[in-house]
């Protein structure tokens, strides 16, 4: 597809206020531009599906807003895109620097996960790794976007004004299944520090009180944005997987009021942390397919957090069964259909936090 002009785009992004668009419709690249709206709000196009808007006066956080890792989870994008809109047409005016993301243009267009690789699966460097090179040594088209994306936010945080400043990147998710809790968070490993309170009273005002705390460092965007740019990062996932226009987006109006609130310094309502109003899982055990005998021993109506009695068989891979081994423990992100070697499914039970968070 060829490269249209910085001043075609430019003009396209200005009449519709619609950078998704103009990203589905350029998915392999856009010239970089940028303009100042009356607002003084500043738009810098980096690359197509990465835009950053910083107002005149930048507030003291740098924040992160990234949908479409995966293409078919639709309704953050149409969240984030609805945002970005609505900064775009002066509707809502941010006082604090945002990044927008839309992961993965290619899969978006195509209504799928995925087209060669798992995008969430090649961060912090897993995209340069060389199994995954092309014949011609080169990085496939996930592999060239985990590397860009991931340039991309260190450059926006590495831009900020001087002073002290608060990261955050929110990489916003659908599951493929139901979930017994319709909005839950996975919050990265942290390597023994305390989960943030302000952040869990946050994606509380969200409507997110549901946490899978990680155990064990991963190749994940919030990951990646957590250990490597000492973000306070967050996989968000809101609801299941649907098409464009068949998400019932009032179902996430907490988060969307909730985000604008954040990036245009509207005061958050936020209660006090009490830990009996949160759910708190920990990761036991992640279960990775080993062979394409893979299966699961369950039906896909099985929602994820459902729990089943000790010894139950859960899943059967060359060889071997994975059975329930403790009370309590949950299903998370069940799926046979991921590549060799990668995450088939997670294994969580209930925990405390008391004494973890500050
Ligand atoms: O429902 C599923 O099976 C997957 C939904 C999804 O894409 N989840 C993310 C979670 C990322 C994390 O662990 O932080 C993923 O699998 O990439
Ligand atoms: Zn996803």
């Amino acid at each position: 597809m060829s490269l249209i002009p910085a001043e075609q785009a430019f003009s396209q992004l200005q009449s519709t206020a619609d950078f998704l668009a103009l990203t589905l419709e350029q998915p392999d690249q856009l010239p970089a531009f940028e303009f100042h709206l009356a607002n003084g709000t500043r738009i810098a196009v980096w690359h197509t599906g990465v835009l950053l808007a910083e107002p005149a006066v930048p507030g003291q956080q740098d924040i992160v807003l990234s949908s479409g890792i995966h293409g078919n989870e639709t309704a953050p994008i149409e969240i984030c895109n609805g945002i970005l809109s609505d900064v775009l047409a002066q509707k809502l005016q941010l006082t604090e620097r945002v990044l927008f993301l839309f992961g993965n243009p290619w899969a978006i267009n195509a209504g799928v996960r995925e087209i060669e690789d798992n995008l969430n699966r090649l961060f912090s460097g897993h995209h340069s790794k060389d199994d995954g090179l092309t014949s011609e040594g080169g990085l496939s088209k996930e592999r060239a976007r985990a590397k860009l994306l991931e340039e991309s936010v260190l450059k926006f945080y590495q831009q900020a004004p001087a002073g002290e400043r608060v990261r955050k990147l929110y990489d916003l998710h659908t599951a493929i299944r139901g979930s017994r809790f319709e909005k839950f968070a996975v919050y990265p490993f942290l390597h023994g520090k305390d989960w943030s309170q302000t952040e869990l009273q946050f994606l509380k005002a969200c409507d997110i009180d549901t946490f899978l705390l990680m155990q064990s460092p991963a190749s994940t965007f919030s990951y990646f944005a957590a250990q490597s740019c000492q973000a306070h990062g967050f996989t968000l996932e809101l609801g299941k997987v649907r098409p464009f226009g068949q998400n019932d987006l009032s179902r996430f109006s907490a988060t969307d009021k909730a985000l604008r609130a954040l990036v245009s310094g509207q005061p958050l309502s936020l209660s006090a942390f009490v830990e009996a109003e949160f759910n708190f899982y920990e990761v036991r055990r992640a279960i990775n397919k080993q062979t394409d005998a893979f299966r699961l021993c369950f039906e896909d109506a099985i929602e994820n957090f459902t729990t089943f009695p000790v010894g139950t068989v859960l899943a059967q891979d060359e060889g071997v069964q994975y059975k329930v081994e403790v009370e309590g423990e949950a299903v998370i992100f069940p799926n046979p259909k991921v590549a060799i070697g990668q995450r088939a499914m997670l294994l969580v039970k209930p925990v405390s936090v008391a004494g973890k968070v500050s």
